[in-house]
């Protein structure tokens, strides 16, 4: 049986993040990747929740406006920490600081992800949140992990498919979720909802 073919419909994924690819590629789950490009700033008033279906949505429309037809994967990660959303790190001092902050606390990973069918513009949204416990992490451990330059594309500057499964605790929910795209939810989306 070819699964790839007649189980999966193929994606067009929205994205530039190599994670994203990686993981669909391990199911073996047939796509292409446009990059998308979308202004990420937050708006106000704007939860984490809205903020990360709004970006994965914008950037599944991006690609889909550009598009004769095909179904087009859009996602975003943020990490949720006592109320405040970190993205990328801007710089190192950056990154540290997100670092200290998540040190020996839980946090909440965010990933938005949406649908959009090029021929008519039609989309699901949904989300997937996972709870994250880190160690306490000390002044010499942060200053090496950044110094490896691993957090500085990394939502909440630290990825937990690397170096930073070190420091990680616990985790509750999908593994996936953290790594920046959550399959379970997208297979599900596709298969009960019609688009
Ligand atoms: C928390 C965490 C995030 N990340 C990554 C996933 C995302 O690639 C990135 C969050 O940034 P995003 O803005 O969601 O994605 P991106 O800019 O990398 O790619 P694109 O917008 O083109 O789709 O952080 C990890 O790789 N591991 C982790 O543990």
């Amino acid at each position: 049986m070819n699964d790839a073919i007649g189980f999966f419909e193929p994606l067009i994924l929205a994205s530039a993040s190599p994670r994203r690819a990686e993981i669909l590629r391990a199911v073996g789950w047939p796509f292409e990747t446009c990059v998308a490009d979308v202004d990420e700033s937050v708006k106000r008033d704007e939860t984490p929740v809205q903020y990360v279906e709004r970006l994965a949505r914008e950037k599944a429309m991006f690609v889909a406006e550009r598009r004769l037809c095909g179904l087009v994967l859009g996602a975003d990660t943020v990490v949720v920490v006592e109320g405040e959303m970190l993205g990328k790190p801007r710089d190192e001092e950056d990154a540290r600081r997100m670092l200290r902050k998540l040190s020996g606390r839980w946090h909440d990973v965010l990933t938005g992800i949406a649908l959009v069918r090029a021929e008519n513009k039609r989309s699901l949204v949904a989300h997937e949140r996972t709870r994250v416990l880190f160690a306490e992490m000390s002044e010499e451990e942060i200053a090496w992990y950044v110094a490896t330059g691993e957090p500085m594309d990394k939502a909440g500057a630290y990825a937990v498919q690397g170096r930073a499964a070190l420091f990680i605790s616990k985790l509750d929910g999908d593994y996936w979720n953290v790594v920046g795209l959550p399959l379970r939810s997208v297979y599900r989306l596709l298969r009960e909802e019609r688009i």
